[in-house]
């Protein structure tokens, strides 16, 4: 299918490889949407992915270095939204964000002169025709580590190598690449405590052994990259319009009104934001200080550059190092915190299957409730408020299946949990803490797989990540590695007292609180904690 945008008809490829279903094959698809842009030829292409940033970026830093026969190198840039069997559809929220971050980005690479070609389609085959129609030599991209993406880029490069491109893929996505850190017998981690301290012991030994190019200071030597052609700045923008990330777009409520006031997507925005974390790192102790008052939703102290990473906006390396630098319980505690983000791309690199199976096999047995999601009628339905709306939507399920309605509309009767599924509608995130706390609602108390709230954080979070969800959510289900044991059960209203003891964050997100029109709990807690607790027995 080709779609027609704001002129620029050539963005959406079929995903089949063949061409589209208006008969027109992959080549000759390519060859006019170069045409597009303007793009003749390159010497060089930079394939962004997860990695949308031009700073402390080896891909392109690797790409940008020296030019060719005395000249200065002419890069073109391509991004592809990919449609091909095994990569996983990007939830909206995070479609919301990859918008904003493609349009930050066409602006930073328009300013050093280099074309962006966006699209979508099967990006094995997209980005192949691309380097052969431009007459490329040399094609380069961060690394990446689910196995069906792996199994793309190798046969990327494996068509290119054939065609005797360099293709050169490097690191940059997490802080440790998922096989640097073994144990002693060269085996994978299960556990964190012994995986972050060996993390940690490498990343030192980075240090020692190159600690000139860890400096970060060094930015690609943009004044040896010109393109040939000069960059099309409108056309990559109608191209990313024509992707349909935005709800309105899609002819979608407006569920993402607010999200612009909580976030700035792109490059500079992940900077303004680290800056930030960083003068507070040194500056807040005690009480308020990251260690302590990170498990506080009211209190401002963790980062919020989760979404800045899933999209590679900052690279993790230069925040731990400043922060690491910064010395004291807080940065340590910090570091490891990030750390967590490494080893949930640990565990998904030797089990990619996480976001689906159970990783302690028994707990396929748990009799969870399951039922088809529709994510389209949880979003028809009506938001918190509007009690009677609600249930005439919610009447077309089961009785898990309207329980699940409440709890993703935040209209259990629960306080701490209603505030974090409203916080996470309104913002498209949530404090980790409540993360925490709703996740074990569901699977516990309501009896509901994990895989349904994995699958709604996925569709609601700007920084749904591929590891980080399913592996969380193995985390609180108890089903996971080195997860949280299943019959520590988070009480919503002891957590509550102990972190939001003033209902600070509660009357945040619950305009209701505390009125007559606050819905009363949809479970008794201490009754469904016993019956998980009996069924979890009979494992
Ligand atoms: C059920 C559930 C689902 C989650 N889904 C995601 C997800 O899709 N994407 C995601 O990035 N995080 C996820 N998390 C982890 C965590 O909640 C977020 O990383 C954190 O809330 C982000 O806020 P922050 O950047 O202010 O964190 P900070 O406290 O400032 O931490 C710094 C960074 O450390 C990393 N980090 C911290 N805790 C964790 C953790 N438990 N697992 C992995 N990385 C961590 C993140 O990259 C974070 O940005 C999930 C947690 C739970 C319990």
């Amino acid at each position: 299918m080709s779609i027609m945008v704001q002129g620029l008809e050539h963005s959406v490829f079929s995903s089949s490889s063949q061409g589209s279903g208006s008969g027109v094959g992959v080549g000759e698809q390519v060859r006019r949407l170069l045409a597009d842009y303007g793009c003749g030829s390159a010497d060089r292409v930079m394939w962004f992915r997860d990695d949308l940033r031009l700073r402390d970026n080896a891909a392109f830093e690797w790409l940008c270095g020296g030019g060719v026969g005395g000249k200065p190198a002419s890069v073109v840039a391509v991004f592809v939204l990919e449609s091909q069997q095994g990569s996983r559809p990007l939830g909206r929220a995070s479609k919301w964000w990859l918008y904003h971050s493609l349009f930050s980005l066409t602006r930073d690479l328009a300013q050093v002169g280099v074309p962006f070609v966006v699209c979508a389609g099967d990006s094995s085959v997209v980005v192949p025709e691309l380097v052969r129609q431009l007459g490329a030599r040399k094609v380069a991209w961060s690394r990446r580590y689910h196995a069906p993406l792996c199994a793309v880029d190798a046969s990327v490069k494996e068509t290119l190598k054939q065609r005797g491109v360099v293709a050169r893929s490097c690191a940059g996505f997490l802080l440790t690449e998922p096989w640097q850190v073994r144990t002693n017998q060269g085996g994978d981690y299960r556990v964190y405590g012994p995986f972050s301290k060996k993390a940690m012991q490498v990343l030192e030994q980075e240090r020692i052994d190159a600690p000139t190019s860890l400096s970060h200071t060094v930015t690609a030597d943009l004044s040896a990259v010109r393109s040939s052609v000069g960059g099309r700045e409108e056309a990559t923008m109608a191209a990313v319009d024509g992707l349909c990330l935005l709800p309105a777009q899609r002819g979608e409520p407006a569920w993402d009104k607010e999200f612009a006031q909580h976030h700035r997507p792109g490059e500079i925005g992940a900077w303004a934001r680290a800056e930030e974390f960083f003068r507070t790192i040194g500056t807040r102790h005690g009480d308020d200080g990251y260690a302590c008052g990170r498990d506080f939703p009211s209190k401002q102290v963790v980062s919020g550059l989760s979404p800045h990473f899933r999209f590679g906006e900052i690279s993790p390396r230069v925040v731990y190092d400043q922060v690491i630098g910064v010395g004291g319980q807080d940065a340590l505690v910090f570091c490891k915190e990030l750390l967590w983000r490494d080893f949930a791309w640990h565990r998904l690199f030797h089990n990619p299957l996480m976001e689906v199976e159970c990783i302690r096999g028994e707990f396929e047995q748990y009799p969870w409730a399951r039922f088809p999601l529709e994510l389209d009628v949880v979003y028809r339905s009506q938001p918190a408020g509007s009690r009677d709306e609600f249930r005439l939507v919610s009447e077309q399920f089961s009785t898990p299946g309207s329980d699940f309605v409440a709890w993703a509309r935040g209209t259990t009767g629960i306080s701490l949990v209603d505030a974090g599924m409203r916080e996470l509608w309104r913002t498209g995130v949530m404090h980790n803490r409540v993360r925490m706390v709703t996740g074990s609602l569901l699977t516990k108390n309501l009896g509901i797989d994990w895989r349904l709230g994995e699958q709604w954080f996925w569709d609601a979070l700007v920084d749904a990540d591929l590891a980080a969800n399913p592996f969380n959510w193995q985390w609180v289900a108890g089903c996971g590695d080195d997860a949280a044991p299943f019959f520590r059960i988070f009480n919503p209203d002891t957590q509550a007292k102990r972190f939001d003891p003033d209902a600070t964050y509660r009357k945040e997100f619950i305009e209701e609180f505390s009125t007559p029109s606050y819905p009363p709990p949809l479970v008794d807690l201490k009754e469904s904690r016993r019956c998980a607790l009996d069924a979890y027995r009979s494992l």
